[in-house]
């Protein structure tokens, strides 16, 4: 909206109100802290058309990863001509017994999209909308289309670089909440109470390089470059997240015993937080792969952690004794 572009923000079947809300004259989301500009138009699903869709140069999708069904299938339907489609979502599929990103996924669901276009990097949602200087990475197999549309996005706020690593940037984007998780807990389960904020700072740093390492080796199984798991997609995206997103706030929770349902049901309740998502589809690689080296404790001890606290429901437990520091 800042470049001057026209913006249609449409609304999925369950944001209808929320979309009135903030169509009306000052309306504000709740989770941000002033109205959209004057060219966001906010739209909701019902009265989308597909002329609207078709007059699109550009087509974002930002919902959820569970709600990435529905927006594949929506537009599949809407969509007359072959487009670029750029997503914000977070989030892994499957593929048969195995996993892939959602750039391995999507471009067969939806033969109109004529580019997948993978964002990643550090982006809390309300300090972007607040102009607080961001950085992130425009993924695409097809750089050059990466680098059209990193143009039409980028202001002097919002910092873009580009890759044609998207496989690797789509499956650190995903990876980085869950890997939050287990950080976050390690910033509560050691509490020092000569800081602030409570937090002893040496065993989060050391699950922090845990989590690092352990991406880059998952962001290879997928087909991934190593080196993105330690740029903006991967290390800086985590590290955000640890800071101030909602998957931390689980870790938080965690580190101090809680399990995960007790959370979600509480202080969660209606949160979007997808890394318990990812800590679900990962499970599947715990199971020996034809073809795949065995994702063993040995190599993954934070991993494993993490599923064991989402899968069996139970308090978080990480050993410090299994770093796998080499
Ligand atoms: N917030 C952030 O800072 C950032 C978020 N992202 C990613 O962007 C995506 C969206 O995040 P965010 O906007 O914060 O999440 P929200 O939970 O605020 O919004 C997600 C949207 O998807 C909708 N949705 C969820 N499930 C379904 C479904 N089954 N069918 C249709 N629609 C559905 C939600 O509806 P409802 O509200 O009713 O659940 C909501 O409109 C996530 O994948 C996230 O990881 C990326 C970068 C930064
Ligand atoms: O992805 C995010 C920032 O880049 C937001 O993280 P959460 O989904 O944990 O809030």
């Amino acid at each position: 909206a800042d470049n001057g572009h026209t913006v249609l923000l449409a609304g999925t079947p369950v944001d209808t109100d929320i979309i009135a809300r903030i169509g009306k004259a000052g309306g504000v989301h709740p989770k941000l802290d002033q109205p959209l500009p004057g060219n966001v138009r906010p739209i909701a699903n019902a009265d989308l058309s597909d002329a609207d869709v078709e007059a699109a140069d550009m087509i974002v999708v930002g919902v959820s990863s569970p709600g990435i069904s529905w927006a594949v299938e929506r537009l599949a339907g809407a969509m007359k001509r072959p487009r670029r489609i750029a997503f914000v979502t977070k989030g892994l599929d499957k593929a048969g017994s195995s996993l892939v990103t959602l750039a391995g996924s999507l471009p067969s669901r939806l033969p109109q999209m004529s580019a997948f276009l993978g964002i990643g990097g550090p982006c809390i949602a309300r300090e972007l909308a607040n102009r607080k200087p961001s950085a992130c990475v425009y993924a695409c197999a097809d750089r050059q289309a990466a680098g059209e549309f990193a143009a039409l996005m980028t202001t002097d706020y919002y910092r873009l670089s580009t890759t044609d690593d998207v496989v690797g940037v789509e499956a650190c984007a995903a990876l980085k909440n869950f890997y939050a998780i287990g950080v976050a807990a390690m910033q509560t389960r050691y509490p020092d109470s000569a800081r602030a904020d409570a937090q002893s700072k040496n065993p989060t740093a050391a699950a922090f390089t845990q989590a690092t390492r352990e991406m880059a080796r998952l962001c290879e199984r997928f087909g991934g470059r190593r080196d993105t798991a330690f740029d903006l997609a991967g290390l800086g995206d985590l590290h955000v997240t640890v800071g101030g997103g909602r998957n931390s706030r689980l870790g938080h929770e965690l580190g101090r015993d809680r399990t995960v349902s007790d959370v979600m049901a509480k202080e969660l309740a209606g949160e979007t937080v997808e890394g318990i998502d990812t800590a679900r589809m990962l499970s599947a690689w715990l199971q020996p792969t034809p073809g795949l080296e065995p994702i063993g404790p040995d190599r993954f001890p934070l991993a494993y952690a993490i599923i064991d606290a989402v899968l069996q429901d139970t308090p978080f437990k990480f050993d410090f004794a299994t770093l796998t520091i080499s």
